[in-house]
């Protein structure tokens, strides 16, 4: 990898872009390596967690502006394939992931957050889609995913102006999860991530598919997958652990099982 750090800590993946001095702008490579990174944790058995963030001063600036000079209509609908389809896979990973907002996020940077199931941002950061000054609009996910978690007027008044917004601002709207000093952000990202860590890993792939695919459907079909996934819970050891620890009271053991 050149432009992606991984660790782990535990149970907890860091998938970490870093190439700081473009303000981790996603070019082809950086979406290739991210893509790796992924592919790795979701079949590492360890991992219950993935966090993604960026090194120094941005999450992401977005895609990389340079490569859009030499890019035809038919590059430009591959080269948003590539990027959204790394936005896709994110959204459907069966492990819960968190986008650590370190700074900028912009442009496909805020798309790649939007397709975390959560986001904790630094009070610093700066977020926004600014497509539309390139004369273009968000091609990573940007116009469904944005508009399906604040509502479609916010939405578009963030794609149609370009502005940045805030922080506060995007806690507000309920873009971001939770807003907090950069110095706490790391601390506060991490008890987050090992808080999901120890639910029962089968339970919380089970919700985020229901939830997921609850989102794209009529409220009836989301309902109804609603009960069935619910009654699969019933077929879990996790399940058995959770109740019979709440009935010994004690702390439950999820094994993911
Ligand atoms: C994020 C901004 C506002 C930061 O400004 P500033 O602090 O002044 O830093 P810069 O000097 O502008 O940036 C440092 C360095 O990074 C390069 N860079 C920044 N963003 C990109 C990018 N998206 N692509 C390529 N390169 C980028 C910048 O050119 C500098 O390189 P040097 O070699 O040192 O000149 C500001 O950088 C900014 O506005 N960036 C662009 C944000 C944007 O428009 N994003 C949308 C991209 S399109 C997209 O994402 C499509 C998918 O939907």
């Amino acid at each position: 990898m050149q432009f992606v750090l991984t660790k782990k800590e535990g149970n907890l993946a860091w998938i970490i872009l870093n190439k700081a001095e473009k303000l981790n702008a996603l070019d082809s490579k950086l979406i290739e390596e991210i893509w790796e990174s992924v592919e790795q944790y979701e079949e590492d058995s360890e991992t219950r967690v993935l966090i993604f963030t960026g090194s120094g001063k941005a999450f992401s600036a977005g895609a990389d502006i340079t490569e859009f000079t030499k890019l035809s209509p038919i590059d430009a609908w591959k080269f948003a394939k590539k990027g959204r389809g790394l936005m896709d896979k994110i959204e459907n990973l069966s492990k819960p992931t968190i986008a650590m907002i370190n700074g900028y996020a912009l442009g496909g940077g805020l798309e790649l957050a939007l397709s975390c199931d959560l986001r904790v941002a630094a009070i610093e950061a700066q977020l926004g889609l600014p497509e539309i000054n390139l004369g273009i609009y968000p091609g990573f996910g940007g116009t469904q995913r944005l508009t399906r978690l604040v509502g479609k007027s916010k939405a578009l008044e963030i794609m149609m102006t370009g502005d940045r917004i805030t922080a506060s601002d995007a806690e507000k709207m309920g873009l971001v999860n939770k807003v907090v000093p950069l110095s706490s952000l790391e601390e506060e990202t991490r008890n987050l991530a090992l808080k999901l860590a120890e639910k029962s890993p089968v339970i919380l792939a089970l919700l985020k598919e229901v939830v997921l695919r609850g989102n794209d459907s009529p409220i009836l079909s989301g309902l109804s997958m609603e009960s069935l996934g619910w009654s699969t819970a019933f077929s879990t050891q996790d399940k058995n652990e959770g109740v019979s620890a709440f009935l010994q009271k004690r702390k439950p053991q999820f094994k993911g099982s």
